[in-house]
């Protein structure tokens, strides 16, 4: 064992870092001092340099340091690594700021009232139990007390800490922190820390250490998550690593970190996690429209009978969006009911359990998860998507079904369904339905009697999301229809319905009218591709739901165009225009008397392909410009041109070979106003009823004000 030591006055010269000389007095003033591992016991001498301003003592034997009484300048002192177990034993220096005990016998800490300017304190390696003492340093900045016995953090209310160390202790919660509010560092390393309540409030925390503590669940994340300066957060060694994707669950729950457990968070991981936990709905889309094409791709490959005869025109698709619960499914049945000839109730499969009074095969397909994921791997869904933990998929033989009927598809569904649609080679029309009256909408849904308060709240939260994403979108929908009160709704549905298939109200009916739309439209039309105004009647006359902006005759009449000399170009420029005329019926010429005869079997199909003109039409009909009329007249045009529709004779690779025709056959007989004038007309419309169970005179009406039923008397199901 090494001797201990007593300080002389030559041993502090050595010792020396710092002096000034007082000129012509020979005196010197020491100011700094540092004798480190000299084994002293005694430093008493120390009394004499009532100067000093730095005294560094550590790795020494001091059990006493009363010589600092005496040392009124004193501004640093480190007295580590010594024997002292009496706590600040000396008359306080005025000006100490810095403080080191560390490595030191100390048991408890005492009142440091008098130490006024104390802002580092340094206390590791103590056995002191207990955080006492420290009220009145109003400067305390800096406190480190790593490796003692404390077992409850207290006594630094409203200290202007920054930096706390409480590493190695007996701490088994986090608290007397709340009002600690200027930290930024904490370390509670080496632990037994559980959970990370009592956080919350240190808004200016941007580091956390609790390594090797206790903490088992990630979901403590979120006790820290609202810490918007929280940058380095150490987890190393804590039972909740061994969860799966602990990293990435803790990077999304606290994406403000730029280190985690001592590496680097990159912007990757940030991305990742993001994507893996709450994905933004491009990405559900994207990756739902990946999979399911992977899928279909895996399939032996048909041509489907939702195919039509070109590129540019792609098989037709009318879907409702909206929040739940906002009245989309009814006005989707109601449209199909009264467009039967047009429209076909789109059924989705879904996994959920049907409400009371739902059916299967009128509501949806109500399938169990292994089916559905069977489904999904089969390639049979074109778009699905999860809601409120139940899947929901439109399956591609839900279109096929309606195209084979030579109708098109109406379907509703939530908003991810719609951007994963507009992924698909299908282009439908989009039309958001949103309630404008929060209250109406919310008691809505109450009356419904269908959800719990928390779906309530969730379906409300979303309206939101809607809302947004039409301001934030414009054009992602081709209509919008506020639904406050459902029969207004349905009518500004309706009318943009006629307005797309060309159709107008006559003395009560519906019938068709070539290129005009002069109906009222409440509903607001966002989307570019509006009908043709009235002064170009051959662009509408060339359009057709199946093909409603008439690209592909158009295309065909750029062919047909391109393939004609000048001379012969001109003459069928003529002809058209004189078509036009006759059209609407500003001639009296040959063509005029043409389209007096022309009848809903003028129209291209292959069951028929000869058959041009029907005599056998009455008047009446004839007279009533009808929307038949119009690709039939395009039909005409073709062949008096000798020119046959791209496509027509084309094999198909369908299984059924039947249903090779419908392509065809669909985009002439979709026209029709009428069943019995389409070619199809002896299939009967598909269109499943209105589900009794979820109408109630109340239900009924879904719009939150009307008390216009369209389907009275019928009562609504409970869950
Ligand atoms: N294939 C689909 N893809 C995406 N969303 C869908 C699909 N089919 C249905 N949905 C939507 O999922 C949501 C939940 O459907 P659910 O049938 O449970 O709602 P609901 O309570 O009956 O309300 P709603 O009357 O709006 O259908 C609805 O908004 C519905 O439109």
């Amino acid at each position: 064992m090494e001797k201990d030591v007593i300080l002389t006055a030559e041993m502090v010269s050595e010792g020396v870092i710092h002096h000034e000389q007082f000129v012509g007095r020979l005196q010197h003033m020491y100011r700094s001092l540092s004798l480190s591992g000299h084994n002293l016991s005694d430093v008493s001498v120390l009394s004499n340099y009532v100067h000093l301003q730095t005294l560094k003592l550590p790795h020494n034997k001091l059990k006493d340091l009363s010589c600092v009484s005496h040392m009124p300048c004193l501004v640093i002192l480190d007295a580590s690594y010594n024997e002292i177990s009496t706590y600040f034993d000396f008359e306080p220096p005025k000006k100490l700021k810095e403080a080191d005990f560390s490595y030191n016998r100390l048991t408890e800490m005492k009142s440091l009232s008098a130490y006024e300017s104390l802002s580092k304190l340094s206390l590791d390696y103590n056995s002191i139990s207990e955080i006492t003492g420290l009220e009145q340093c109003c400067r305390l900045t800096h406190l480190s007390l790593a490796h003692n016995k404390i077992s409850r953090i207290s006594g630094l209310d409203d200290l202007p800490l920054t930096y706390l160390c409480l590493r190695e202790n007996q701490l088994c919660k986090i608290e007397g922190l709340e009002n600690v509010k200027s930290l930024q560092v904490l370390d509670l390393s080496l632990n037994r820390v559980t959970c990370l309540t009592g956080l919350q409030s240190l808004q200016l925390l941007c580091s956390i250490n609790l390594e090797k503590n206790q903490i088992s669940e990630i979901h403590e994340c979120k006790h820290i998550h609202n810490l918007q300066l929280l940058r380095d957060l150490n987890l190393l060694e804590n039972p909740l690593q061994e969860q799966p994707n602990y990293r990435l669950a803790v990077i999304f729950l606290l994406q403000q970190l730029t280190m985690l457990d001592q590496e680097v968070v990159t912007a990757e991981d940030k991305v990742t996690s993001v994507n893996k936990y709450d994905p933004p709905m491009n990405v559900v889309a994207a990756r739902d429209h990946m999979t399911n094409l992977v899928y279909q791709l895996m399939q032996p490959q048909v041509l489907f009978d939702s195919t039509l005869t070109s590129v540019d025109s792609p098989y037709p698709l009318l879907v409702l969006t909206g929040p739940q619960g906002c009245g989309k499914r009814e006005l989707v049945h109601r449209l199909c009911q009264e467009f039967c000839d047009y429209f076909c109730y789109g059924l989705s499969h879904t996994t959920r359990e049907p409400y009371s009074g739902e059916e299967n095969g009128i509501d949806y397909h109500f399938i169990n998860e292994e089916d559905f994921q069977n489904m999904i791997r089969m390639g049979a869904f074109i778009q699905t998507m999860e809601y409120r933990g139940h899947r929901f998929g439109l399956s591609r033989e839900t279109i096929e079904g309606a195209a084979r009927e030579g109708l098109a598809c109406c379907v509703h569904m939530e908003l991810e369904g719609v951007l994963s649609l507009k992924k698909s080679c299908f282009k439908p029309q989009f039309v958001l339905i949103i309630p404008s009256q929060e209250e109406n909408y919310i008691s809505h849904l109450k009356s419904r009697g269908l959800y719990t308060p928390a779906q309530i709240d969730a379906a409300v939260s979303r309206l939101e999301l809607y809302i947004r994403t039409k301001e934030q979108h414009p054009g992602l929908f081709d209509h919008f229809v506020p639904c406050d009160d459902w029969e207004e709704a349905y009518q500004s549905l309706r009318q943009i319905v006629m307005e797309d298939l060309l159709l107008e109200e006559e003395e009560g009916q519906r019938s068709s009218k070539v290129g005009t739309s002069t109906g009222q439209n409440s509903a607001e039309k966002q989307h570019p591709q509006q009908p043709e105004p009235a002064s170009e009647p051959l662009a509408s006359f060339s359009a057709s739901p199946l093909d409603p902006s008439g690209t592909q005759l158009n295309n065909t009449q750029d062919k047909i165009a391109s393939q004609k000399t000048p001379a012969e170009a001109a003459s069928i420029r003529r002809r058209e225009q004189l078509l036009r005329e006759a059209l609407l019926g500003r001639s009296s010429g040959v063509y005029s008397q043409l389209f007096k005869r022309s009848t809903p079997s003028l129209s291209l199909h292959k069951e028929n392909p000869e058959a041009r003109f029907d005599d056998d039409s009455s008047s009446d009909e004839t007279q009533r410009s009808s929307a038949l009329s119009v690709p039939s007249s395009a039909g005409a045009l073709m062949e008096l041109l000798d020119v046959s529709v791209p496509g027509q004779t084309q094999e198909t690779l369908k299984d059924d070979p039947g249903s090779s025709q419908t392509s065809i056959a669909s985009h002439s007989a979709a026209v029709s106003p009428s069943s019995e004038r389409r070619p199809t007309s002896s299939l009967k419309s598909i269109l499943p009823p209105i589900p009794n169970g979820r109408k109630s005179p109340a239900a009924a009406s879904p719009g939150f004000s009307s008390n216009v039923s369209p389907n009275p008397g019928v009562t609504e199901g409970g869950k």
